[in-house]
């Protein structure tokens, strides 16, 4: 069990994160969210025992982690951190960055775990190579490789994907977090893609200025955003008034995402088509309604400047209207 209990950490210019509480189980998976400069790396390499907490504490199982202060050696032991930096030796080879962490003592075992990991990096063809003649892609995935040769209780992973192109990120993004849930071991991942968030992760955690503004189940911070910056970092997002459409809710705004409006033949209201932004499988359509921006999703191309009706679905924003 990963304990965080009440955190603040500040840098010497004030910057900083405070009031972080949450507990992990074995294997959970925790996203780390919020717009650039939120406190997201603070807080990881925080966790990773890099500083000397202002308050607070973090428990692991019967351990305290405790910062450079009481350590020589900067991060806790259990833990792996896969910085933005990646810390790979630049002139040895990319197998051998895999094995850095490995026990001497078994070199059957250790090429068994490299090769296993190599396979699922997708690394066969560069194994040999120096790291330092690698694509950032490339070594970032042996960087991932690296800190889970020997598998950790906590793998602190800032932005994992950042340097992977799209062919081969949606791919390798499943076989890591399947391979994570295979072996168990907790994962703290700070991420601008949402895409990372709602398949992978089992809670979310929502950062602001340094402070968390939610943490719960990904399920709920998705279906039931706390307020609008919550909700868009998922994606386009509506803030409209419910009385102004006629829906019976408790709260003065409600938020509701573009799938969730409907484009109908005959509907409650009616708008006007300002732009459509083709995204593969449908169109995100941006609709006047009055004198508002309404994002709605479109399986046709709708044309610019016609008329559409909508309304909401209410079986789905059903759950936010109370
Ligand atoms: N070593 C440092 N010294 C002083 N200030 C720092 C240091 N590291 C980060 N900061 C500041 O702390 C705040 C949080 O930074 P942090 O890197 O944790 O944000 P982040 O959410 O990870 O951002 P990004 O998504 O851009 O990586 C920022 O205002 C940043 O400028």
């Amino acid at each position: 069990m990963l304990k965080v209990n009440d955190l603040s950490y500040f840098h010497e210019n004030g910057q900083g994160i405070s009031e972080i509480n949450f507990e992990l189980k074995t294997g959970d998976h925790l996203a780390l969210i919020g717009e650039s400069g939120c406190g997201k790396s603070t807080l990881i390499k925080a966790i990773y025992g890099l500083f000397d907490l202002d308050e607070g504490s973090i428990h692991w199982k019967n351990d305290r982690v405790l910062g450079p202060a009481h350590n020589l050696v900067p991060g806790f032991p259990s833990f792996k951190h896969l910085s933005q930096e990646f810390d790979l030796m630049p002139f040895t080879t990319s197998e051998e960055n895999i094995q850095k962490y490995l026990s001497r003592e078994t070199p059957q075992e250790n090429k068994k775990r490299s090769d296993e990991l190599v396979a699922l990096f997708d690394l066969e063809d560069v194994k040999d190579q120096k790291v330092k003649t690698l694509s950032g892609g490339q070594k970032q995935r042996v960087a991932i490789a690296q800190v889970l040769a020997k598998p950790p209780g906590v793998v602190l992973l800032d932005e994992p994907f950042s340097h992977i192109d799209q062919f081969l990120k949606h791919q390798l993004r499943r076989r890591l977090f399947q391979f994570l849930k295979k072996e168990k071991i907790i994962c703290i991942f700070a991420t601008h893609d949402a895409d990372d968030v709602l398949p992978f992760s089992d809670y979310t955690m929502v950062l602001k200025n340094g402070k968390p503004l939610d943490f719960r189940p990904t399920t709920e911070v998705y279906s039931k955003p706390k307020n609008f910056y919550c909700a868009s970092l998922f994606g386009d997002v509506n803030l409209l008034d419910p009385k102004e459409f006629g829906l019976d809710s408790k709260t003065p705004e409600i938020i509701i995402y573009p799938h969730e409006i409907e484009i109908i033949q005959e509907g409650d209201f009616q708008a006007e088509v300002k732009s459509r932004y083709f995204k593969g499988s449908n169109y995100l359509v941006e609709m006047k309604y009055q004198s508002k921006s309404i994002f709605a999703i479109s399986e046709v191309n709708l044309e610019k400047g016609s008329k559409v009706n909508f309304q909401f679905s209410q079986k789905r924003i059903y759950s936010r209207l109370n």
